[in-house]
């Protein structure tokens, strides 16, 4: 798995044959949400040696550094392949998980997909955004996240609950914006791409349901209260395939969960 498809450095070879400015080709290469760091790899001795900037890979290795992965009794690494990938059971109570669903119950919609798909049975979930101003429990809900990950809440999205009754689940699927697409034309920009993500299960009462990250060989079962966290990116900064992950059909009563993502920029809703 290249960090750069075979047709972007083909398209950066023939600017470079064509004259164009190496710093030029660079800064349509980061528009496109391609990382800084293999951007400089393959433009090699084209770019001036001085080239500063400030999302390179001390940026990034800072930013796969979240304060749970230095907890002693915290969650645990789950995962193989360079993919920073842990579990931590119990990271809400039952009690604020029902409270949750609650919420959720009484705001969903359909689920919507970042990037288009001929599948319209890709993600048939629901979903809900669940807004500071909701309910004092979402605050509490992101002031616990905020002080489990040191992350920035600047740099999250809003949390968003997802609900999946029979029949429902959400297809293999990243959750970064693929660089160099439409998607992250769309979604990443100016409020960059995502970094990590947040996610919590607030129920078990379900059958089916489990979240297989299937690059990985690793499979979750729901459990109410247990969270899911992950880094969609790698330590220099290029988005990474093994986080691939599908949530399967529920064959019996329904899950949900909550999700939060970052971004590896300050995040503002547009
Ligand atoms: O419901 C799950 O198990 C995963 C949800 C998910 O991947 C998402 O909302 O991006
Ligand atoms: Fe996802």
């Amino acid at each position: 798995m290249q960090s750069i498809p075979q047709p972007w450095k083909n398209w950066v070879v023939q600017n470079l044959m064509q004259g164009v400015a190496a710093d030029k080709i660079l800064h349509t290469m980061l528009d496109k949400g391609f990382a800084f760091e293999p951007c400089k790899r393959l433009l090699g001795s084209n770019l001036a040696k001085d080239f500063k900037w400030q999302w390179d890979a001390e940026f990034y290795r800072k930013l796969g550094q979240i304060k749970l992965v230095q907890l002693k009794n915290g969650p645990q690494l789950q995962s193989v392949q360079g993919t920073q990938l842990y579990c931590w059971p119990n990271f809400l109570s039952s009690e604020e998980c029902a409270g949750l669903i609650a919420l959720t119950d009484a705001k969903v919609r359909p689920s919507e997909l970042a990037s288009p798909t001929e599948d319209k049975y890709f993600r048939t979930s629901s979903s809900a955004d669940l807004e500071h101003s909701d309910h004092p429990l979402i605050d509490l809900v992101n002031q616990r996240i905020a002080d489990a990950t040191g992350l920035n809440p600047a740099w999250g999205e809003p949390i968003q609950a997802q609900r999946y009754q029979l029949g429902q689940e959400f297809k293999a699927h990243t959750d970064y914006f693929e660089p160099g697409s439409k998607e992250y034309d769309r979604h990443g920009g100016a409020r960059g791409q995502r970094s990590w993500t947040f996610m919590v299960y607030l129920n078990h009462e379900c059958e089916g349901g489990q979240t297989e990250f299937v690059r990985l060989n690793r499979t979750f079962l729901p459990e109410t209260g247990m969270a899911l966290i992950w880094n969609n990116l790698l330590a220099d900064g290029s988005v990474n395939p093994y986080t691939l992950h599908h949530a399967h059909k529920i064959t019996a009563g329904a899950k949900y969960v909550i999700t939060k993502w970052y971004r590896d920029r300050p995040y503002q809703s547009k």
